[in-house]
């Protein structure tokens, strides 16, 4: 959507908004004349839609909150001393879209509107003052809840049954997310609304990530090499948006509820006539609403008890960026009304941001257990927020590169809850000229392989296998995939701290009396020990290939290079552009067989195991089975539904001895669909597509011709019984 070049211009002119717009009110704005106002209002708009974008849909903002809100205020303050410049897709006149493309739209039953913000007790009594002069009232009664920090859904339940869930898109259209919905445990798939006489309803509530598990996400992550998530709020946003729903479910989503939308045939005001009664009806339909739901009497014990959980805060499992109060009364809600952007009867009180300024006096990296360099940003320690803070995540070179965060620069350091403290940016107005561009090491911090960049991601990488930081990681996955048993995580441990491991070829150069001294090994342990190492070395090649543990280089994929290479040395001397073109290898996984073969570390360690007779070819079986015929080469073969007689990894595995390609989803490249019982939506993607689709009997009766041709098949058919 914006290029490199777009980005830069507009951080730039970011920074510059920021520095003119402060201590600047409406006096200053009703000053400019026309002109100028509508070419200033013009900027701010092209900058706020740019960060509603980087936020509502890369789920990935680049500046703080405080400073998109100082903004977004601007530019309502400026539209409000010039009306007459207000243009309809101002950002001040809706809700920025937030759509991915990717999922329905659908139309949500009333509008999902935004919140006004403040940020102090002040602002709040402001806020009372104008509430109670609309409503010509003395005192106001008020609720007080928490502001969930997550992604904002509607559900719709009709006749008790949940039957939609949806993003808040645009505030009036939305996506429809229902399947990644119905994943999340806590919004119940029926609910007994109909006790309460009404038959449909649309709720609005808030989808997060917890705390604890946000934390168990992002180690996950990092382990895997993933980029992390910025905060809680970032990743229920990105989950809500996967297209695989049983990987949503994975994630421990979580889900409170705190607004009736609409509802039929009770309707709101004239039968539900408080916010309170309103969450005590979700409530007893079996919903989480919010653990603080406080009725207060007036503004002075809205601020008491906001300011009361301003200090709570830390101890709630959940993120939450402030707290909502709203007039308690539904029907005054009308009488109230709401602007373009959000209602008149609701405000937000935002908690003050757990931010310090401080220096960034140096930046280390760090190499994960995959090998993912992490800069660290080393800072003169500050306190944030009750703790001090030293060390904070730069996330990767691409990030530093956005915010052109300097080594000497005066840094802004945010900290979340359980999130790990990270720089928001550079103060750029305390610039010295002094300050040093940060640069990706061009050799591993830890054993001094030449870094690589594989091209799908953001992270360098050491690529060294036997790289100290990685070798534990390598050498059970290892173990795991050549199915040496006894080289498990324990026996990896020992063998590393004795130093008589150091690389994955020295398994093959152990020695039983080394072994017979370490604490608790005897002579059964260390000859099957040995035994097991020695029998690795007759492993298929296939398998050789995937232990080497190169990334993108899974089982599937070292089948297939297995298929088309005899030897590693043919594999190394393949070019970059006839790898690339392999159907099913691509340039991002040939990047990274390359980026392998490039490290000495591994063409030495390669030798090494070589001369200890572990050999990088294919074995005798693997040749016979090459010369087999095959009579599914180069089609696409989907499975949806459950199969009678095979699982669905058995039944991909047939497709791959007879030389096909078993894919995951419809697309026009599938060759045909096999369709068992309860068949999902691929079945009504393929009668779309027009693909071919058979039922199982007909695939075993296909496959009863192939086994005459191969052997293989033949054996699996028979141990089934079906031949
Ligand atoms: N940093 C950036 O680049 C950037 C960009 C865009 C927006 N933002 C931030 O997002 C804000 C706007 O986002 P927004 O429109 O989602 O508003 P918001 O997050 O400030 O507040 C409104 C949201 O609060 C949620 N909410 C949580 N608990 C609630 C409760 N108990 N009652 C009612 N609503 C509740 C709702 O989903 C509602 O949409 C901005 O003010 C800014 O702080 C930041
Ligand atoms: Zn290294």
């Amino acid at each position: 959507m914006y290029s490199v070049q777009e980005e830069k211009e507009l951080q730039k002119l970011t920074d510059e908004l920021l520095k003119f717009i402060e201590g600047k009110d409406r006096s200053y704005w009703k000053r400019l004349n026309k002109k100028e106002a509508e070419e200033l209002a013009e900027k701010l708009r092209r900058v706020i839609r740019y960060h509603d974008y980087k936020y509502y849909v890369q789920a990935n903002p680049v500046i703080s909150d405080y400073q998109y809100d100082k903004l977004f205020h601007a530019l309502e303050d400026l539209e409000n001393a010039h009306p007459e410049i207000v243009t309809p897709d101002s950002p001040t006149q809706r809700i920025s879209p937030a759509f991915t493309g990717e999922f329905e739209k659908v139309k949500h039953y009333a509008e999902m509107t935004s919140l006004e913000n403040t940020y102090s007790p002040n602002d709040l009594k402001d806020w009372d003052r104008r509430v109670r002069e609309l409503l010509g009232k003395e005192t106001v009664e008020y609720i007080v809840e928490p502001k969930f920090d997550g992604a904002s859904v509607e559900l719709v339940y009709e006749k008790d049954l949940l039957v939609r869930g949806a993003t808040r898109g645009d505030g009036v259209y939305g996506e429809d997310i229902t399947m990644n919905v119905k994943t999340i445990k806590s919004i119940p798939l029926r609910a007994p609304f109909s006790k309460y006489g009404i038959n449909l309803i649309s709720i609005r509530g808030e989808v997060i990530m917890p705390k604890s598990v946000f934390k168990r996400l992002n180690e996950e992550r990092e382990k895997q090499g993933l980029p992390l998530f910025a905060n809680p709020r970032n990743a229920a946003a990105g989950t809500l948006r996967l297209k695989n729903p049983a990987e949503v479910a994975k994630r421990g989503l979580d889900c409170y509820v705190y607004q009736i939308l609409y509802s039929e045939p009770k309707k709101l005001c004239s039968d539900i006539k408080t916010q309170k009664e309103a969450l005590e009806l979700l409530s007893n339909c079996g919903f989480k609403t919010p653990h603080i739901q406080k009725v207060c009497k007036n503004i002075d014990e809205v601020i008491e008890t906001v300011l009361k959980a301003q200090e709570e805060r830390e101890s709630w499992d959940f993120e939450a960026d402030g707290m909502v109060i709203k007039v308690n009364d539904i029907c005054a809600w009308e009488k109230l009304g709401e602007t373009m952007h959000h209602p008149r009867w609701a405000v937000a009180y935002k908690f003050p941001a757990k931010q310090a300024v401080t220096k960034l006096v140096d930046v280390v990296w760090q190499v994960g257990r995959t090998g993912a360099l992490t800069p660290v940003a080393i800072l003169e320690p500050v306190e944030v927020g009750g703790v001090i803070v030293s060390r904070a995540t730069l996330f990767n070179p691409d990030f530093i590169r956005m915010k052109d965060i300097r080594i000497g620069d005066y840094v802004i350091v945010e900290r979340a809850g359980e999130t790990i403290p990270y720089i928001v940016g550079p103060v750029v107005e305390r610039r010295t000229g002094e300050e040093k561009e940060i640069e990706v090491p061009k050799n591993c911090p830890v054993c001094g392989a030449p870094i690589v960049k594989e091209l799908d991601e953001a992270v360098p990488r050491c690529p060294n296998i036997n790289c100290p930081a990685q070798l534990k990681e390598h050498l059970i996955y290892w173990g795991k995939v050549l199915d040496i048993k006894g080289l498990g995580e324990a026996t990896v441990n020992q063998l590393m701290r004795k130093g008589l491991v150091k690389s994955i070829a020295d398994l093959y150069y152990l020695k039983k009396e080394d072994l017979l001294r370490l604490p608790g090994w005897g002579l059964r342990k260390t000859q099957n020990l040995l035994e097991q190492i020695e029998k690795s070395k007759g492993a298929p090649f296939w398998k050789k290939l995937t232990a080497l543990g190169i990334r993108h280089v899974g089982e599937k994929t070292a089948q297939l290079l297995a298929k088309r290479f005899r030897n590693l040395e043919e594999l190394k001397g393949v070019s970059f552009t006839e790898l690339a073109s392999i159907p099913g290898i691509g340039p991002v996984t040939a990047t990274s067989i390359k980026n392998f073969f490039k490290a000495e570390q591994n063409l030495e360690m390669i030798k090494k195991l070589e001369k200890a007779g572990f050999k990088f070819e294919r074995t005798e079986e693997e040749e016979r089975e090459q010369e087999l015929p095959k009579p599914l080469a180069g089609q696409n073969v989907v499975f949806t539904g459950e199969l009678g007689n095979f699982t669905r990894r058995e039944a991909q595995h047939i497709v791959e001895l007879l030389g096909g390609n078993p894919t995951n989803s419809v697309t026009r490249r599938t060759s045909f669909v096999v369709v068992g019982k309860n068949p999902g939506s691929k079945y009504q993607r393929a009668q779309k597509l027009g693909i071919k689709m058979i039922h199982e009997e007909e695939f075993i009766n296909m496959l009863k011709e192939f086994s005459k041709v191969n052997p293989e098949v033949r054996k699996i058919l028979e141990e089934k019984g079906l031949l």
